[in-house]
């Protein structure tokens, strides 16, 4: 297993404050979304945006689904995960208890979209965010809300490994959080 420790460095490496207009670390090295590593990845360059998070992207051709138009997984994939870049801004770690994506119209490969993302609403470890994926001229052409539910490091320690290696493979009765996760890192809503 992971060692917890670490992962506090690493966690508290990123947290920030981050101020409004600086660019945000990726969530780790391999992230889908934004991982610099990560050679299948969208490495999403993150900025903080006043209250919110935005971000620039072109899907490429790993990215296709029907010729020429994005696959909806690709477009799911980098509305969570700038989505969980809100993380930075309410001081803990997030992870998505669920996602909702409208497909108003094709999103197309070779494109530079913006996107965006906020927090609409906090209750207890639930924090609730709407995101946009709009072409240059305005025009949304995806949307998205969220649920992110905030846990403690001890969560990436139990399910998964923090670089390199295998994820811990899950065990039967414990593949749920048991009770109510510490938060790391300061509330800063
Ligand atoms: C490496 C070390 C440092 C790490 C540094 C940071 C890295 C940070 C990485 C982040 C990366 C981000 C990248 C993109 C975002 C992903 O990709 S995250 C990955 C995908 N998501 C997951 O893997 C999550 C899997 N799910 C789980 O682990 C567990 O279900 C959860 C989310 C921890 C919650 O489990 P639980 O503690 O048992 O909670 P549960 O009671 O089921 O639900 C929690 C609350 O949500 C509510 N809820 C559930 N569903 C809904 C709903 N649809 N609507 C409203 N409320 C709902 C429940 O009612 C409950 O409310 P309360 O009773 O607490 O008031």
């Amino acid at each position: 297993m992971a060692d917890v420790e670490a992962m506090l460095a690493h966690w508290a490496e990123r947290a920030g404050p981050h101020p409004d207009g600086a660019m945000l670390p990726p969530h780790h090295e391999q992230c889908l979304g934004c991982g610099p590593d990560n050679a299948h990845g969208h490495h999403l360059q993150v900025n903080r945006r006043g209250d919110g998070v935005a971000a620039d992207h072109v899907f490429d051709d790993r990215h296709v689904g029907a010729p020429g138009v994005v696959h909806g997984g690709a477009v799911a994939t980098v509305l969570d995960d700038l989505s969980g870049f809100l993380l930075y801004l309410v001081g803990t770690p997030a992870v998505t208890r669920q996602l909702t994506v409208d497909y108003l119209s094709p999103v197309l490969v070779g494109v530079t979209y913006r996107m965006e993302a906020r927090v609409t609403s906090r209750e207890d470890r639930k924090f609730f965010v709407a995101a946009t994926l709009s072409d240059l001229d305005g025009c949304t052409v995806a949307t998205s809300t969220a649920v992110f539910v905030t846990v403690g490091v001890e969560h990436f320690a139990r399910h998964g490994a923090v670089s390199g290696g295998s994820p811990t493979p899950p065990v039967a009765d414990d593949h749920r959080d048991s009770g109510r996760e510490g938060a790391v890192g300061q509330q800063r809503g």
